[in-house]
């Protein structure tokens, strides 16, 4: 077996300023990790989505309303890399989502191990992998929305963009919008390729008048304007 620290993903999660990422993700809801995949992975990732076999199910977003382009969940096992990433990102993610949820009064706590997690999901009937890669060609878009899948769910999700911007396609932002009772504002994430964005699933705590203030989060993407994009998505609960 290859060994672990030996990735360049390994390397390039070990080599991240996890303090910065952090303080962005209680400032803003989000923090990019650059360059988290080289682009020799980037592209073997890519190739993966017109292959058949390794997917659970295949979702075109115009026929459920959720924009223009399509996904494929794939199925357990993942790809190697993308079962050690969901591994490896996991922990540092964990107590993030736990001292969010104390700033929000939730009563819930995550495991240190994602494998815990999953087995609290998959008790609950949220056995179904979650983790996906998309595809977006000219014209096509991601509608704001919010990746939950049942009652168990965790803060924090990741995307990797795999396409390089200028050059496989233009356009395609990544775009949050944030509501609370201090107004709605939106936000675009700059990412290249290879880069991963670390975003809020659903609410988030920010400072208030009075305390904390809760930040309703969506994510999309903007219209694709010419080429294609791929994206993987990384999400930790599994679902229904
Ligand atoms: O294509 C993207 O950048 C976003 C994909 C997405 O909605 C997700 O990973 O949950
Ligand atoms: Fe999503």
């Amino acid at each position: 077996m290859k060994a672990l620290a030996g990735d360049d993903d390994a390397v390039a999660l070990a080599a991240c300023d996890w303090d910065g990422v952090e303080r962005a993700l209680d400032a803003h809801g989000n923090a990019v990790l650059p360059g988290l995949l080289t682009a020799r992975q980037c592209a073997a990732l890519a190739a993966l989505y017109p292959r058949e076999e390794g997917y659970r199910s295949r979702i075109v977003m115009a026929r459920h309303g959720f924009g223009r382009g399509e996904y494929k969940y794939f199925a357990y096992p993942l790809p190697p890399l993308l079962a050690r990433l969901r591994q490896t990102l996991y922990p540092r993610l964990a107590p993030i989502a736990n001292r969010w949820n104390l700033r929000l009064g939730a009563a819930v706590r995550y495991p240190a191990e994602l494998d815990a997690f999953l087995r609290r999901c998959h008790a609950a009937g949220q056995t179904r992998p979650t983790p996906l890669i998309l595809e977006y060609g000219e014209g096509d878009y991601n509608c704001l929305h919010q990746d939950l899948y049942g009652e168990h769910v965790f803060p924090l999700q990741v995307a990797i963009l795999l396409s390089q911007p200028g050059r496989d396609f233009s356009g395609g932002e990544f775009v949050m919008t944030g509501l609370s009772a201090q107004g709605q504002y939106a936000e675009v994430v700059a990412l290249s390729q290879g880069d991963a964005v670390v975003f809020t699933v659903n609410q988030r705590p920010a400072p208030g008048r009075r305390g904390v203030r809760t930040v309703a989060m969506r994510h999309g993407v903007s219209r694709i304007r010419s080429g294609r994009r791929h994206t993987v998505g990384l999400i930790f609960h599994d679902a229904k």
